[in-house]
């Protein structure tokens, strides 16, 4: 078989590529296209035999597609512009939240009619690498779609498949369970648009932290799950500079209450946004590097000490943003996979969060092109 022309659209740093790659499948990059700059020096760096268009998406021309003669379509165009941080004033309004809500849709329904239209079969998915086995919660939207005349190797179902599909059937009924676990563990993508806003003072049932024990609860199950991997397996061995990575004072002074924190022994870290390392509400999780201290004692009556004294009780956990390479291990970029020397660190976190997990697309290509 003669290797497939594979177009990928909205490249960015090029997880798709690696997923591609990883799925073993005989193919080439015809073209990758993205706006981004520093994305695209990015991904020429990781591939640089591949064409890489800088221009939008939109300014391409029916006839430059078709003369890519392309066979598969890979894309994952940017999400919504509502994510965790930025809009959270926003989305107390229920008004504003239908309206997102019907943003979020349109965009899926116009796809599919589109896909049907033109003869395609098609399946949906709501993956989280947890699924994988992965420590990293990164709820996200997948669709795959081949022509009606080639069948799938499972029987398509109008359902959100929460889980992978098992070859010529469904989804396993142990899969299932283990993903609606998974799905779970990931809701803090979907709560941010169907959760009325919590208001600390009025709520007695918050643990030192501000954090519910139905939350403390759900971590804490999921840090027993021993089908997921633990963090330790994904982080560096040698940071160069670790001391960049550390939270700063004022970081834990203000936002010392809503800070995710993992251990390297933890089997959980939530998605890492694009504005890791500098916003801290939401972005994703840091760690504790501190191990031998326990985080109820830092936290222990941290309203009633000075500045100072709450400063010098929350450094002693030793608390670190993860690194890019650490995000880039969780998403599955292989190891050789590398930024350009002048790429600073808040570019990487932003190009990491944009991007998607590597793992998932390889096995999503697979299911894609398995037959009969
Ligand atoms: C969700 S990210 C894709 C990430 C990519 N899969 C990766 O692994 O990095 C969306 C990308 O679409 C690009 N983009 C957004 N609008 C675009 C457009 N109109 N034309 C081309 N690229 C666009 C952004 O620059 C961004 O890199």
């Amino acid at each position: 078989m003669s290797p497939l022309r594979v177009l990928e659209l909205y490249s960015g740093i090029g997880g798709m590529h690696c997923g591609l790659a990883e799925s073993a499948v005989p193919a080439e990059v015809v073209a990758a296209v993205d706006v981004n700059t520093t994305a695209n020096q990015v991904y020429k760096y990781n591939f640089p035999d591949t064409p890489l268009w800088t221009k939008t998406i939109e300014g391409i021309s029916l006839k430059e597609f078709d003369d890519l003669a392309f066979d598969m379509l890979l894309m994952s165009p940017p999400c919504q512009p509502f994510t965790r941080i930025g809009l959270q004033g926003d989305v107390t309004d229920p008004r504003a939240r239908s309206f997102l809500y019907i943003l979020d849709i349109l965009p899926r329904e116009n796809l599919v009619t589109a896909l049907l239209r033109c003869g395609y079969r098609y399946q949906e998915f709501l993956l989280s690498p947890t699924c994988l086995g992965i420590p990293n919660s990164r709820l996200r939207y997948f669709l795959i779609a081949k022509l009606q005349k080639e069948e799938f190797s499972f029987q398509v179902t109008n359902q959100l498949l929460e889980d992978f599909p098992t070859c010529f059937g469904l989804v396993s009924s142990s899969t299932t369970h283990s993903s609606s676990r998974n799905v779970n563990a990931d809701l803090d993508l979907k709560s941010t648009l169907s959760d009325p806003p919590r208001d600390p003072k009025q709520d007695t049932s918050f643990l030192y932290k501000l954090e519910t024990p139905e939350e403390l609860e759900r971590k804490q199950s999921q840090d027993n799950d021993s089908s997921i991997r633990t963090l330790d397996e994904f982080l560096e061995k040698n940071i160069g500079d670790i001391n960049q990575y550390f939270l700063p004072s004022r970081s834990l002074l203000r936002y010392a209450l809503i800070l995710d924190i993992v251990q390297p022994s933890s089997r959980r870290s939530t998605c890492f946004t694009k504005g890791y390392g500098h916003y801290v509400e939401g972005t994703g999780s840091v760690l504790q590097t501190a191990t031998d201290v326990e985080i109820s004692s830092a936290y222990e009556a941290l309203e009633t000490v000075t500045e100072e004294e709450k400063l010098a009780k929350l450094s002693t956990l030793k608390m670190r943003y993860f690194t890019p390479r650490e995000i880039a291990n969780l998403h599955g970029f292989p190891p050789q996979f590398g930024f350009p020397e002048k790429t600073t660190t808040k570019q990487c976190y932003r190009l990491l969060g944009n991007s998607l997990n590597v793992h998932i697309v390889a096995k999503l290509i697979t299911v894609l092109l398995q037959s009969h």
